[in-house]
C-alpha cells in the first residue's frame, strides 16, 4: 500500500502538544526510505536549558521487548528454544508447568506483573530501586508470590515479568548475559551505535537528554531520574537507544532482516489488545484511523516515554521520545506521531 507522505507540520505539532502536557522536550524521527524528517521541541537537561535534539539518546524502555523476543526467535531458528515448549523445560521448576514460551513472549502467560507493587508510589518506588540490583531470579520471585492473573494461554495481560523470563532463557540458551547477545545479534549487524545495554551502570554512554519523572502528587516539581541502574527492567526494558537507530531497528524486524521468514510470522500472529490494538510475540500492532497498520512497541520508563513503530514492509519509520513520564496525557499524545508519521495531512 503507498501511503501518503508524512506531515512534518503534524510531527511538530504532537511534540509541542507534549510539552503543553509537561514534558521538558520531546524529539521525534521519521525515517521515509532515503528521506529524513525530525522534529525537536524543548530542553535535554532543564537546569542548563540545553535544547534536546534527535542526537540525544534515550532509555527505550520496553521497546527493550522487541530486542529480546527477536533474540528468542533466533534462538528457535537455531534449534535451541522451541516456542511451544514449556518454560520449564529449560528453567526447572521457574513458573507454573503450562506456561510456555509463546505464553511469555505474547503476554499470555498470566504471570504477575511485579512492577504494580514497586511503583505503587510512584516517587518513593523510584528511589527504593534506583540504585538497587537486582538478579532476574529476585524479580521472578516478586512476580510467582502473587497468583496468575490468568490460566496460562488464554488471554492477553501485560506483565514485564514475562520478558524477564525471556532473558532468563537467552542466557539459559546461550550461556552468555542478554547484552552480550543484544550487542553481537542486532545492535553491531545493525550498526546501531546510539544503542547500548550497560545495565548495571547508571549513566547513559554519550550525548543523552535527562529524564524527568512526574511524582503522584499535583504540582509537586519534577524528580530527576536520569541516573538509574533500571534493574528492575533489564531484558524488560533497560536497552539505551536513539530515534535514528530505533528507526533502523523496527524496519529490519518488519523486513525479516532479524529472523527467518518463518519465526516473522510468529511475531505477527496477533492477540486483540482493544479495538484498535494487538499484541504479537514482542510487537504491538496500532491500527490507525486512516486505515494503516503500525508496527513496533513503546517504552515507559521512570523519565522516559517511547514510541517507535514502521510500516508493514519497513520502509517507513517514527520513533518519539519524551523526556517525562508518570503522565498518561503526555503518553497518549505521542501516539499522534503515527498518525502523522502514516496518515499525512488527511489526518490533521
Ligand atoms: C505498558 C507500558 C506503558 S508500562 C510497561 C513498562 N514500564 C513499566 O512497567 C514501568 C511503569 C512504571 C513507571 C512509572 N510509573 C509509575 O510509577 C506509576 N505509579 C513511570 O511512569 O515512569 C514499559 O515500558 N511498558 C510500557 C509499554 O510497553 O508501552
Amino acid at each position: 500500500r503507498n501511503l501518503t507522505p508524512p506531515d512534518p507540520g503534524a510531527l511538530r505539532d504532537a511534540l509541542r502538544a507534549a510539552l503543553s502536557q509537561g514534558a521538558p522536550g520531546a524529539i521525534a524521527r521519521i525515517d521515509d526510505g532515503a528521506t529524513v524528517y525530525e522534529a525537536a521541541e524543548g530542553v535535554a537537561d532543564r537546569t542548563t536549558r540545553r535544547a534536546i535534539t534527535n542526537e540525544d539518546r534515550f532509555r527505550a524502555g520496553s521497546t527493550t521487548k522487541t530486542f529480546t523476543a527477536v533474540v528468542v526467535l533466533q534462538l528457535v531458528d537455531e534449534g535451541k528454544l522451541a516456542l511451544d515448549a514449556p518454560v520449564n523445560d529449560y528453567l526447572p521448576g521457574a513458573v507454573d508447568p503450562r506456561i510456555t514460551v509463546r505464553h511469555v513472549l505474547s503476554h499470555r502467560s498470566g504471570l504477575y506483573d511485579y512492577p504494580n507493587t514497586l511503583f505503587a508510589r510512584t516517587v518513593p518506588g523510584f528511589e527504593a530501586v534506583r540504585n538497587k540490583v537486582f538478579t532476574n531470579q529476585e524479580l521472578l520471585d516478586l512476580a510467582v508470590a502473587r497468583p496468575l492473573n490468568n490460566r496460562p494461554g488464554a488471554s492477553y495481560a501485560y506483565s514485564n515479568t514475562n520478558y524477564v523470563v525471556a532473558g532468563m532463557l537467552i542466557e539459559k540458551a546461550t550461556g552468555r548475559p542478554v547484552g552480550t547477545e543484544y550487542r553481537e545479534r542486532i545492535f553491531t549487524p545493525l550498526g546501531l551505535a546510539g544503542t547500548s545495554y550497560v545495565h548495571p551502570a547508571t549513566a547513559l554512554p554519550g550525548r543523552h537528554t535527562r529524564g524527568y519523572l512526574r511524582p503522584d502528587e499535583a504540582g509537586a516539581p519534577l524528580v530527576d531520574s536520569t541516573a538509574q541502574t533500571a534493574s528492575w527492567a533489564q531484558s524488560a526494558g533497560a536497552i539505551i537507544s536513539s530515534t535514528r537507530d530505533l528507526n533502523t531497528f523496527y524496519s529490519a524486524v518488519l523486513q525479516g532482516r532479524l529472523t527467518s521468514a518463518a519465526r516473522l510470522a510468529e511475531m505477527r500472529k496477533w492477540t486483540p489488545v482493544n479495538s484498535t490494538q494487538a499484541y504479537g510475540l514482542g510487537l504491538r500492532r496500532r491500527d490507525l484511523s486512516c486505515g494503516v497498520s503500525a508496527y513496533g512497541h513503546t517504552g515507559a520508563v521512570q523519565g522516559y516515554y517511547t514510541s517507535a513503530f514502521t510500516s508493514a514492509d519497513g520502509k517507513r519509520s517514527v520513533t518519539a521520545l519524551t523526556n517525562t513520564s508518570n503522565n498518561a496525557t503526555v503518553l497518549s499524545t505521542l501516539g499522534r506521531t503515527l498518525e502523522a508519521a502514516f496518515c499525512g495531512p488527511a489526518a490533521r
